[in-house]
C-alpha cells in the first residue's frame, strides 16, 4: 500500500502530541485503523459486459461511537486515500463533539463514464459487498466527492433489503422523502460559512471588501460560493475539474450554477453560454486559482492541492479548507512561516457530518426537524468549536490546525481511556 497520504495525514497528529499529556495507550491506539475492507464489485454494464470495480471501507476508530464518513467515487480512490480520509473523520467527529468515530469509503472509477443504471447497480453492489461491515450502530455512510443523495437513497434501500427491515440510520445524506434531513445538502457549505463569518468578524473584515477564490464547484464549493456572494463577499474566482473563471468585479454565482447544470465545464459556462451575465472575465487553471491575489482562498475539491511546490506563491491571507486534506504538511509549514491563517478541514467542513448526525438522530427518533431548527443547531455547534479552537491556538501559540488536533485528541483520549483495552498485562 502506498503510505504517502496517510503518513502525511498522521504527521498532523504528531505535532499536536507535544502539547497534550496523553497516555501511551491512546497514542498507540490512534496510529492504526481499526478495520479495513477491500472488495471487488461485479457490475453488469449496459452493453452486457461484466466489469469488476475495486471498493474500500475503512473504519478508523470507534472509541466515541459508531464510525461515520462518506463514500467517494473517483479514479484516484485507493486504500491509502480512504484510510487518510477515515483518520480525518475520526478527528472531525471529536472536534465537533459528535458521538461518532471516523470512517470513509470509496470506489475507484470515473463516474462520468457510467450510465445512471450502471451507477445504481454499482452502488447496490458496493452495499452487498460491505453489508457485514456497516450498520446504524456500527458504521454509517454518507455522500462525498461524486456521490449524492440519489446514490445514498439506493444504498439505504439496498441495505434495508438485505436486512429485511427499513434501516434509514445506516446512511445519511438521503433524499428527504425517505428519511433525509432538511439542510443536509447545504450543511457543509453552511457550516463553513459560519466559521468564515466568525473569523472575519474577529479581523474586522467587511464582506464587501473581502475577495474570495474557490477551487471546486460541487456540493460544498458551489453552495458556499452562493452563500458568500449572497452575503456580499466578492467571489472573484471559481473552478471545477476542467478549470476556472475569474472576474475582478465578482462573479454572478447563481447564473454560473444554473448554466453549469446544462454544460459540462465551468469555462464552457462563460465561453459559450450567453445566459450568464458577466461582462469581463478570464479563464484560468486550477493551479492559477490557488495563487490569485485574493483575501480568502477556499480549496473545496480534492487533497494535495497546495504543496511545497506552490505554497510560497499563495497570496491569500486566510485559507479555509473545505476539501479534506488540500494542504500537505510541508506546505503547512511554509504557509505558517508566511503568516497565512489556515483554518483546517476537520473544523471548516464539519457542517456536513454534523447535520448527518442530526439526520441519524431524527431517524432514530422518527421525529423530524424544521430547516430552521437544523441550521440553528448547526450554527451553535460550529460557533462553539470555532471559538474553542481559536482559544487553544491563542493559549498555546500554535497554528489553528494544531489547535484543532489538540482539541480532538483530548476528547479521543478520554474515550479511549474510559473504554480501556481488553488485553491486560500482569506484571510479575
Ligand atoms: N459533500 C460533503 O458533505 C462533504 C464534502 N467534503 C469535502 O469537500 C470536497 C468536495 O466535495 P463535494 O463538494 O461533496 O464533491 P462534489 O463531487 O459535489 O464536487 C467536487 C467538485 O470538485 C471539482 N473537482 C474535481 N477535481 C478537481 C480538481 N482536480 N481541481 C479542481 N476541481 C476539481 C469537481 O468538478 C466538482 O466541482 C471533498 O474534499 C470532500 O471530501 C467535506 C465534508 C463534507
Ligand atoms: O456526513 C458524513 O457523515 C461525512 C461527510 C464526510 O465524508 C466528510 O466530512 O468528509
Amino acid at each position: 500500500m502506498d503510505k504517502a497520504l496517510f503518513t502525511d495525514a498522521s504527521q498532523r497528529l504528531e505535532k499536536a502530541l507535544s502539547y497534550v499529556s496523553i497516555s501511551e495507550d491512546a497514542i498507540e491506539h490512534l496510529k492504526y485503523p481499526k478495520a479495513s475492507l477491500q472488495v471487488s464489485i461485479p457490475v453488469r454494464m449496459d452493453d452486457g459486459s461484466l466489469k469488476i470495480f475495486s471498493g474500500y471501507r475503512v473504519r478508523y476508530d470507534d472509541s466515541r461511537g459508531p464510525t461515520k464518513g462518506g463514500v467517494r467515487y473517483h479514479p484516484n480512490v485507493s486504500l491509502d486515500e480512504v484510510t487518510s480520509l477515515a483518520f480525518w473523520m475520526t478527528f472531525k467527529c471529536a472536534v465537533l463533539n459528535l458521538p461518532f468515530g471516523g470512517a470513509k469509503g470509496g470506489i475507484t472509477l470515473n463516474p462520468k463514464q457510467l450510465s445512471k443504471w450502471e451507477l445504481e447497480r454499482l452502488s447496490r453492489g458496493y452495499v452487498d459487498a460491505i453489508a457485514n461491515f456497516i450498520g446504524p450502530n456500527v458504521d454509517v455512510l454518507a455522500p462525498d466527492v461524486y456521490t449524492n443523495e440519489i446514490i445514498m437513497g439506493w444504498m439505504m434501500d439496498q441495505y434495508s433489503t438485505i436486512q429485511r427491515q427499513i434501516t434509514p440510520g445506516v446512511v445519511t445524506g438521503k433524499p428527504v422523502t425517505i428519511g433525509g434531513s432538511l439542510g443536509r445538502n447545504t450543511a457543509t457549505a453552511t457550516g463553513a460559512f459560519y466559521v468564515i463569518e466568525n473569523i472575519m468578524s474577529k479581523f474586522d473584515r467587511l464582506p464587501r471588501e473581502t475577495t474570495v477564490a474557490i477551487q471546486g464547484f460541487g456540493n460544498a464549493g458551489a453552495e458556499l460560493a452562493e452563500l458568500l456572494a449572497k452575503f456580499d463577499y466578492k467571489v472573484v474566482a471559481v473552478s471545477d475539474s476542467q478549470g476556472g473563471i475569474y472576474a475582478k468585479q465578482g462573479l454572478d454565482i447563481p447564473s454560473i450554477r444554473r448554466c453549469k447544470q446544462f454544460t459540462k465545464g465551468m469555462q464552457a459556462v462563460y465561453c459559450q453560454d450567453t445566459v450568464c451575465s458577466i461582462i469581463e472575465h478570464k479563464t484560468l487553471t486550477n493551479t492559477e486559482l490557488l495563487t490569485l491575489d485574493v483575501d480568502v482562498l477556499i480549496p473545496a475539491a480534492l487533497e494535495n492541492q497546495i504543496t511545497a511546490e506552490n505554497a510560497d506563491k499563495v497570496k491569500a491571507k486566510f485559507i479555509f479548507e473545505v476539501a479534506n486534506g488540500p494542504i500537505t504538511t510541508a506546505a503547512d509549514r511554509i504557509l505558517e512561516k508566511m503568516g497565512v491563517y489556515v483554518f483546517p478541514d476537520i473544523l471548516v467542513n464539519a457542517g456536513g457530518v454534523t447535520v448527518s448526525y442530526f439526520e441519524w438522530v431524527q431517524n432514530r427518533n422518527g421525529l423530524y426537524w424544521t430547516l430552521q431548527e437544523v441550521n440553528q443547531r448547526l450554527k451553535e455547534k460550529m460557533m462553539t468549536e470555532t471559538e474553542n479552537i481559536w482559544q487553544i491556538s491563542q493559549e498555546f501559540g500554535v497554528s489553528l490546525r494544531t489547535a484543532a488536533y489538540i482539541h480532538g485528541l483530548n476528547r479521543l483520549e478520554e474515550a479511549i481511556n474510559t473504554k480501556g483495552t481488553r488485553n491486560y498485562y500482569v506484571n510479575g
